[in-house]
């Protein structure tokens, strides 16, 4: 089967303030304000599409100015859109973020879209879709029978499925969703609340251990945490690897949207087909990409992939 990666997830409108000097929670912060295509799902198909990945994603659009936008652009990016519904409002959430001057979120406040057009239609569609997708990558957090469904389907059809976290929300509520999971890839503030109440005062060794005993203990096939600056940790319970990837020196500028262009980058690799452990190494370039953007997206991916040698010995194999 040719490849098609079917991303379902949402679309944000995010707006990010930058605090020029050193940022005071309670002052008056000096900066710059800018709206940005946001939303994790939105981001993830963006990134595969960039990476010549054959994407298509599932999700709702305000019928708006910024709702034709974001659609244009993702049309641009040869991302298909058949399954984006168009909504005359709530279709699209809004991400309040603050970083201050390192590029380092200091706070966030994030309003969920209207999911129940979603939820109809995928109710509906959703066999329609896993049976034209040889991929799945799914934001865990919209509604329990989306993600429930799409993982039924996907077993039923023998589609890889690849989760992120939107917020936790649904995940804690219903952890035996990931269990459904060919990878699932969290950053370590959501691993504590999984993996353990002390995931985070151990030790590189520790966390693997921690990991490998959660991933094997819930029957998941395979994890990766991500880890901010300190990089990432990954186990497989095929293979039994396990290993930890330190992060790429980057000029920082903006780190939101690294988990997602860390989980479009993991993605990419192992839909060509690399162990775990070299899929790591894609996500970890292709956040550093990101990181140097004060979008949510590094938009010249296809460039960068080309003249870059990682993406060069790993992927052009
Ligand atoms: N300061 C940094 N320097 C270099 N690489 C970084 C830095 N911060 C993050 N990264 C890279 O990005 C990856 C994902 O980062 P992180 O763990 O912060 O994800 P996240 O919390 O999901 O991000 P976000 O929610 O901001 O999108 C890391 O594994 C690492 O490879
Ligand atoms: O609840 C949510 N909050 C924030 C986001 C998005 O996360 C992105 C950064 O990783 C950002 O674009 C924001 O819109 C989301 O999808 N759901």
């Amino acid at each position: 089967m040719t490849t098609l990666v079917t991303v379902i997830g949402t679309i944000f409108v995010d707006c990010k303030g930058f605090a020029h000097q050193s940022y005071n929670p309670l002052g008056r912060n000096l900066g710059s304000i800018q709206f940005v295509h946001g939303g994790v799902g939105r981001n993830v198909v963006e990134n595969l599409a960039n990476l010549s990945i054959p994407s298509a994603f599932v999700s709702t659009l305000d019928e708006s100015a910024l709702g034709e936008e974001i659609k244009k652009r993702l049309e641009d990016a040869n991302v298909s859109i058949d399954h984006v519904l168009h909504t005359p409002s709530e279709g699209m959430g809004m991400w309040l973020a603050v970083l201050n001057e390192n590029g380092d979120l200091v706070g966030s406040i994030s309003q969920m879209p209207n999911l129940l057009t979603l939820q109809d239609h995928v109710l509906k569609r959703g066999e329609e879709i896993v049976k034209k997708s040889s991929h799945l990558a799914l934001e865990l957090d919209l509604t329990e029978p989306i993600s429930r469904h799409f993982l039924e389907l996907a077993k039923q059809w023998n589609k890889p499925v690849y989760g992120i976290p939107g917020n936790l929300d649904i995940i804690l509520k219903h952890s035996d969703l990931l269990d459904m999971l060919d990878c699932f890839i969290c950053n370590n503030i959501e691993a504590e609340k999984l993996v353990g109440d002390n995931f985070n005062t151990l030790d590189i060794q520790g966390k693997i251990a921690a990991l490998t005993g959660y991933v094997d203990s819930i029957g998941l096939k395979s994890m990766v945490v991500t880890l901010g600056e300190e990089g990432s940790i990954y186990y497989d319970s095929k293979t039994k690897q396990s290993g930890y990837q330190p992060a790429f020196p980057v000029q920082l500028v903006d780190t939101s949207g690294a988990g997602d262009a860390f989980f479009s980058g993991t993605v990419t690799g192992l839909v060509r087909g690399l162990p775990l452990g070299e899929a790591v190494v894609c996500g970890t370039k292709v956040a550093a990409w990101t990181i140097e953007s004060k979008e949510n997206n590094c938009r010249e991916l296809g460039e960068k992939t080309r003249s870059d040698e990682v993406f060069q010995t790993l992927l052009v194999k």
